[in-house]
């Protein structure tokens, strides 16, 4: 057994471990990056880029299809090519890759360690069979893996993840998307507008998180034109038959289906990976979810010269998030036990269906009591309209008196633009007055912007 000393031990060369890893070198510390399964990030691999790629692929097929409404036919039929399809999809997302896996190639030989990790102490580090690490700090930055729930165990390699949609050489006939949050969402549409025969099956009411109702209703009745989406579902039974996966489920108003699908793609939410890591033999004391607590301001675990960043820590499992959070716990491994409190940016979430759907500072639960609504329907909006995109719902959140913007919810046309500008007005600290001074040109989207900023106005008035 070889023993290797550090100042900082990163554990996953994901996005949030690459990122604290340069964090503690720019302090001038030495650190190890531990990688036990791949290099080339979840986003790059299996996540972010390669979902993206598909929905492209989606989007052609159906702005072609879209062209007899506006008088521009083809007049042959349209056709995918699902081996074509896939094909750009794996070579893009392999070229994304290669610009991360340059990066961590670029690192000195000295500074990574390949092997899965597991605690011996908070400072001592199992990796594989015969080394040792002793570091005097930890960062965790090992993810988050697809939950798969029991009664699906059995289906074998008829039950897929979006890892092993990624590395589909074709296109299949059926699927059954388990989940409709965002994973769920993102990956049926793109593959029904690719030709895939689709349902997408939700145990609850909840539609990619959307936590304001009217905008939820607004995304689920444009999603529903081309998909079918079914909420409060229940799954009674899955079979694997021959190639094929056979289910029983119950729609909402007890109606009884029973259906064969090639795959059942399984989005029913990601768990942060702590499993194996060992925690709970080092005294790391774990809740009902298995999760340990820890101090969501310096990403600090319990007292101990541990961080946890990214997907790990189950906070904001997004990709900007998971760096800030790297550099937030780099920085602090390498100053232990000097820790300080990271700065937050304004919360931010764009999911990439169509209407797209996002949420920029504070929705739902975390909204006070005293805030004024002004909205928008994107259904007569002019620019939305001439771009036969005019669908969907923006509603804003002001703070009562002050007009200070709080949040906004919004399902709509290419809205990850007019969520940056409320995250960054948010941000900001900009009254709905002051966003009313900015110019807006026509006919654009954000034209739609201003009509529910002055419906907020008039209502603060
Ligand atoms: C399908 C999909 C689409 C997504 N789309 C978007 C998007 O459009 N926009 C967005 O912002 N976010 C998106 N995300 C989320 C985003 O990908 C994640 O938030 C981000 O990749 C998390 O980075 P991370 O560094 O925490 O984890 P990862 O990149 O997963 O890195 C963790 C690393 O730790 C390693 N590891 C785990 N356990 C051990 C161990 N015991 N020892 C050693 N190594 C270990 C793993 O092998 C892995 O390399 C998407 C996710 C998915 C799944
Ligand atoms: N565009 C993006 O930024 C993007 C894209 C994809 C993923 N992500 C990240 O990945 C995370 C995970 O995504 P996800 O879609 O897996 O999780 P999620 O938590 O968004 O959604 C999971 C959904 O599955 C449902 N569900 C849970 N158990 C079920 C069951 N047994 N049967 C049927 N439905 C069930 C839940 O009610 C929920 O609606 C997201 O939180 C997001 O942060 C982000």
């Amino acid at each position: 057994m070889r023993t290797l000393h550090t100042d900082v031990a990163v554990i996953g060369a994901g996005t949030a471990g690459m990122t604290a890893y340069r964090a503690v070198k720019k302090q001038g510390k030495q650190a190890l990056l531990i990688e036990g399964e791949y290099y080339g990030t979840t986003c790059a691999r299996v996540g972010c880029m390669p979902s993206k790629l598909l929905i492209a692929a989606a989007h052609a097929a159906h702005v072609m299809r879209q062209g007899p409404t506006f008088g521009v036919h083809i007049d042959d039929r349209i056709r995918v090519d699902g081996r074509q399809v896939m094909e750009r999809v794996r070579n893009e997302r392999d070229r994304f890759v290669g610009f991360v896996l340059k990066d961590v190639e670029n690192f000195p030989a000295e500074d990574k360690l390949w092997g899965q990790a597991k605690f011996l102490s908070a400072t001592r580090i199992q990796v594989g069979d015969d080394t040792v690490v002793e570091a005097s700090s930890v960062v965790i930055a090992t993810g988050s893996a697809p939950v798969i729930p029991e009664m699906y165990k059995g289906l074998g390699d008829r039950l897929v993840v979006n890892d092993d949609v990624f590395s589909w050489q074709d296109l299949p006939k059926r699927v059954m998307v388990v989940g409709t949050g965002v994973i769920g969402l993102e990956l049926s549409q793109a593959l029904a507008r690719l030709g895939v025969e689709l349902v997408a099956v939700g145990r609850s009411a909840s539609l990619a998180g959307i936590a304001d109702e009217q905008v939820k209703s607004s995304a689920l009745e444009a999603l529903r034109e081309e998909l079918d989406i079914q909420l409060n579902a229940q799954v009674c039974s899955v079979k694997r038959e021959d190639d094929e996966v056979a289910v029983e489920y119950k729609l909402s108003d007890g109606t009884l289906r029973q259906e064969r699908f090639d795959y059942l793609l399984m989005a029913a939410g990601r768990k942060p990976r702590l499993e194996g890591l060992g925690l709970e033999d080092i005294g790391v004391k774990l809740n009902d979810k298995g999760m340990p607590e820890f101090d969501v301001q310096t990403l600090q675990l319990q007292g101990q010269p541990i961080f946890l960043a990214g997907d790990v820590n189950g906070l904001h499992p997004i990709l900007h998030e998971a760096t800030d959070d790297g550099y937030l716990a780099g920085k602090n491994a390498a100053a232990y036990p000097d820790v300080q409190a990271g700065e937050r940016r304004a919360a931010l979430g764009i999911v990439f269906t169509e209407p797209q759907i996002a949420k920029a500072g504070k929705v739902g639960k975390s909204l006070p009591d005293d805030v004024v609504i002004g909205e928008v329907s994107f259904r007569n909006q002019g620019r939305s309209r001439i771009m036969l995109e005019n669908r969907g719902l923006l509603r804003l959140y002001v703070q009562k008196g002050k007009g200070l913007l709080l949040g906004a919810e919004m399902a709509g046309p290419r809205v990850e633009h007019l969520a940056h500008l409320l995250a960054w007005s948010i941000q900001q600290k900009l009254t709905v007055a002051q966003m009313l001074e900015m110019p807006f040109y026509h006919p654009v989207i954000e034209e739609g912007l201003r009509t529910a900023l002055r419906d907020a106005a008039a209502k603060l008035a």
